[in-house]
């Protein structure tokens, strides 16, 4: 039998520590963020999870990238377990990228926008372009090259994110997470904080990126017009379970869960009143 390929989440459950009852030394009640979640992203398939605020949708991203730990259950990509990492094993988690909301704190603000794209070939010199981490120039060309496909000047190279706006934080973070030609994208709120007349310019290049490159994507929003436009399938998250999945055309058009109908019919509401 072949392994899987793509992302391949199964049962996954992950637990905050969540607040002391009684104060510095009461007991802490456990939070089940995420309950037994399956979900699947196919090479080349863009899967959209929604749901409302605190339904566990951010903490499954972070326990893809591995920045929260799973309580239970297995992540996979292409076959490969993602959980329990040693260090010397953290190449298995290189084909994924995450592109997080606030661009402004994902960026580390004292390196330039050149710095922080290349930082990722330092961590992972075995999968960098050839030559960026001895050859000045190719490195530079590199970092231009990876610009340009975020639409940026190579001005931007020498920049720090104080010199940049918000939309131009939020390609720089793309361009870093392309450096290591990633096969999945995590998108965590991607466009939420930007302003508006920015978010459909980042959106598009988000899905110009994805064609370019035939990469898969995991999109975290809360806006269901976003997800029309970009995503192939749709998964509904509430309370930490996933509680409806479905092509696009069918989630829209015919819904299987009252609270699937409560999200659409919301969305429908913000529409006719904005
Ligand atoms: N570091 C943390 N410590 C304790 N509880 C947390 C932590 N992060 C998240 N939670 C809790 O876990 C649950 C799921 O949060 P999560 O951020 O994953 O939801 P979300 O669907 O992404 O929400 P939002 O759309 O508001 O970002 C919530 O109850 C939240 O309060």
């Amino acid at each position: 039998m072949t392994a899987a390929a793509g992302l391949r989440i199964t049962d996954l459950t992950v637990t905050y520590p969540g607040p002391r009852a009684g104060g510095l030394v009461g007991r802490r009640t456990p939070i089940t963020a995420v309950d037994a979640v399956s979900l699947d992203v196919a090479p080349d398939e863009t899967v959209a999870l929604v749901g409302e605020s605190g339904s566990g949708k951010s903490t499954i991203a972070r326990a893809v990238v591995g920045l929260v730990p799973a309580s239970g259950g297995s992540i996979d990509f292409d076959g490969a377990s993602l959980l329990n990492l040693r260090p010397r094993d953290q190449w298995a988690r290189r084909n994924i990228a995450m592109i997080f909301q606030d661009p402004r704190s994902a960026l580390n603000p004292r390196l330039s926008a050149a710095a922080s794209i290349g930082e990722a070939w330092e961590a992972h010199p075995d999968v960098a372009p050839e030559g960026v981490r001895r050859d000045q120039r190719r490195r530079r060309a590199a970092v231009v090259d990876l610009l340009a496909q975020v639409g940026l000047d190579p001005d931007v190279a020498g920049k720090r994110p104080t010199a940049l706006s918000g939309g131009q934080c939020q390609r720089v973070s793309i361009a870093r997470a392309l450096a290591l030609s990633p096969k999945l994208l995590i998108c965590d709120e991607a466009v939420s904080a930007l302003d508006v007349s920015v978010q459909a310019q980042v959106l598009q290049l988000l899905v110009r990126v994805r064609e370019a490159r035939s990469l898969s994507m995991l999109f975290i929003t809360h806006d269901l017009g976003v997800v029309r436009q970009v995503a192939d399938r749709v998964a509904v998250m509430r309370r930490g379970e996933l509680v409806e999945s479905a092509d696009v055309h069918t989630l829209f058009t015919a819904p299987q869960h009252d609270y699937t109908r409560e999200l659409l019919a919301a969305a429908v509401d913000l529409d006719v009143r904005s």
